[in-house]
């Protein structure tokens, strides 16, 4: 499979770090995973690190098939393969006996597309968000994404729903932090798992949905879904329309219209996204440093008002 350079040996023995788990302990609920929860915790006995260290602990339902307990050590594999600022990171597994544990950094501010629909302006209220708020976090992924492709890695299901923030405040940072998509394709059991109703369609170009062609301009193309994602404060794209009408639109070179406060710079950056040509996308490091000039100009631009209620 292009994606990895990695033997296809059994994830065990792909040296994941087994963490002991009476240095575990769950506080807490954040949601339902994919496979099981998702609690809060806290680690004791992490060296370098004085007192417990607050933790994410993805769990694999007790009661699961040899296939989904794969699944789940593969989505440990993928994650602990990447270090950097902008991809959630990997501290450990508890795979030595069930109930089986994927331990990683804990991300407090909840995922990129509730946090954006939570701080759109209400009655009369301007948003909490300003446009240099949106450039960071739109810049937050880009650099994940760069990183990415650097590994040679594609995603396939870059989204504002598989990204998690720090914190809610005005420090917060942006983390890639699900794999799932590129984890099923690499089990290539996604063809059964993902018919067509479950694949990401709003977020991939048409090279991916009618010719299952990716590559990381594949990743592109949803980066650019993604900036649309931020700058329309989390709207579903192509609202209304259905898969099959999407795929239709997008082959014919339809493509989203400009969410209501974004500037010709951005909105230049997600028309390149969307070339229909996969080679005239724009590399993530031209992405990046397109996005550094608006923010450098974006300083003191007012926040993002209500549209101008009809009086
Ligand atoms: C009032 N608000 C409500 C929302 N709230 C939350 C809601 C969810 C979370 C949360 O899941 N945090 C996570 N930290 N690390 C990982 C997490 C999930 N992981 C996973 O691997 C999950 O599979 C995952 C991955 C990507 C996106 C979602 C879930 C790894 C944190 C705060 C803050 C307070």
């Amino acid at each position: 499979n292009p994606n990895y350079d990695i033997v296809d040996t059994k994830p065990a023995e792909q040296g994941l770090i087994e963490i002991p788990r009476k240095n575990i302990k769950l506080t807490g609920e954040l949601g339902q995973g994919a496979f099981g929860e998702v609690y809060s915790g806290l680690l004791s006995n992490v060296p370098m690190v004085d007192g417990d260290l607050p933790v994410a602990v993805k769990t694999l339902p007790p009661v699961c098939t040899e296939q989904t307990e794969s699944d789940f050590h593969m989505e440990a594999v993928i994650v602990s393969q990447f270090n950097h600022p902008n991809i959630v990171k990997f501290i450990g597994v508890c795979f030595s006996h069930h109930p089986h544990y994927i331990v990683l950094e804990l991300l407090e501010g909840g995922d990129l597309k509730t946090f954006l629909r939570a701080a759109r302006p209400k009655q009369d209220q301007p948003s909490s968000l300003t446009v240099l708020d949106l450039l960071r976090l739109s810049l937050d992924v880009a650099r994940g994404c760069q990183h990415l492709e650097e590994k040679r890695f594609i995603h396939r299901d870059i989204a504002a729903r598989n990204c998690l923030l720090t914190t809610k405040g005005p420090n917060r940072t942006a983390k890639i932090a699900d794999f799932g998509m590129a984890r099923d394709i690499y089990r290539s059991d996604y063809y059964k798992k993902a018919g067509r109703a479950m694949l990401p369609v709003k977020w991939m170009p048409p090279e991916a949905f009618l010719d299952g062609v990716f590559t990381t301009k594949t990743d592109v193309w949803s980066f650019g879904i993604l900036l649309w994602e931020v700058f329309s404060l989390g709207h579903m794209p192509y609202p209304g329309c259905s898969n099959e009408e999407v795929m239709t639109l997008v082959t014919q070179g339809g493509r989203l219209d400009p969410p209501d406060s974004c500037s010709l710079a951005v909105l230049s950056i997600m028309i390149a996204c969307w070339s229909s040509v996969p080679e005239e996308r724009p590399t993530f490091s031209a992405i990046i440093s397109s996005l550094e000039k608006s923010l450098q100009s974006s300083r003191g631009l007012p926040v993002i008002y209500a549209p101008p209620t009809i009086s």
